[in-house]
């Protein structure tokens, strides 16, 4: 008898009618960003959730794939799913080599587990700080987590809020691998985007080159929403135009958490261009940078 689960009465479920975008990316776009739930009854939620999501499969992420006119998906572990990565590898499993994922791992993984991961596609950890997601683990079990995925040439995902990166700052710049900040350290975008607080997510990239970061969730961040999202504009241009190889984007599908408005993906796509305002800047956003990250085999080095 499969576990039965009940979607948080306020849950708000991903558009159901996406606009095709009038923006058309470039051949061999990565969604950079994006995640799968379940099916529940299939790949049960972790007991520790914070959040009880509607269903999210990995056939309607294809779907959206194509309908935005995106080739790949990098499938970052939901914290619903906690350290149960079957939905996500089940997912890289019929990707047919199109998606690559990053996992979220306890301190006791053994060797052969890592290895199925990486042989299933995944290629970084997830480290979250967000206190209303996860109980955040301690720094020295996070530490032992980096050391055990450095060789594997694995990075490390972060999510954090931006109130919280004077304290995380040290431990960030700590970790021994590749480090690539979703959704650009949450920034107060009521705040000037050449403040005080932003200006320390700026040096934490500029003064470590291993840093990245994804000009990811303007839906979350935006307090002049549900269109347009024009005051997260210069915060997501200013990171692209200062590290324009250090870049990702993503749709988040299926939105978790969402619960002023949900926003529509196409809408998302169309956004691109005003925080990437040249081709190349698109380029390297959508393509060169993803694959240099998730599918380095692939690279030409000649091109890099
Ligand atoms: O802000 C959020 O609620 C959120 C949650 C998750 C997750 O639960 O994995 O991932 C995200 O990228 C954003």
């Amino acid at each position: 008898m499969s576990e039965k689960f009940t979607m948080d009465a306020d849950w708000l479920q991903y558009h159901p009618a996406p606009v095709k975008p009038s923006y058309c990316p470039p051949a061999g776009a990565v969604d950079a960003h994006c995640h799968v739930f379940g099916p529940g009854d299939q790949f049960p939620y972790a007991p520790q959730r914070k959040y009880t999501p509607c269903d999210a499969s990995k056939d309607q992420l294809w779907a959206l794939r194509e309908h935005l006119g995106f080739s790949r998906n990098v499938i970052v572990q939901a914290t619903c799913h906690g350290a149960d990565n079957r939905a996500l590898v089940d997912a890289l499993e019929h990707s047919d080599g199109r998606a690559r994922g990053v996992a979220t791992v306890t301190e006791d993984i053994t060797e052969e587990e890592l290895q199925a991961l990486h042989a299933a596609g995944v290629r970084g950890v997830r480290f979250n700080f967000v206190k209303r997601l996860v109980d955040a683990l301690p720094f020295d079990t996070l530490g032992a987590i980096a050391d055990k995925i450095k060789p594997l040439g694995w990075h490390i995902v972060i999510y954090f809020e931006s109130q919280e990166l004077p304290e995380l700052y040290d431990f960030f710049t700590s970790l021994p691998t590749t480090v690539v900040v979703d959704h650009m350290g949450r920034p107060d975008v009521s705040k000037p985007v050449d403040g005080e607080e932003f200006n320390l997510f700026v040096k934490l990239l500029t003064e470590n080159e291993n840093f990245w970061s994804k000009v990811s969730c303007p839906e979350r961040l935006s307090q002049v929403g549900p269109h347009g999202y024009d005051d997260v504009v210069p915060f997501a241009r200013r990171i692209v135009e200062t590290f324009p190889d250090r870049v990702l984007w993503g749709t988040d599908w299926p939105h978790p958490n969402m619960k002023s408005h949900m926003p529509d993906d196409g809408e998302l796509v169309n956004m691109i261009p005003r925080i990437a305002v040249t081709e190349e800047l698109q380029r390297k956003l959508l393509v060169d940078n993803p694959m240099r990250l998730y599918w380095p085999e692939e690279v030409d080095c000649v091109t890099a």
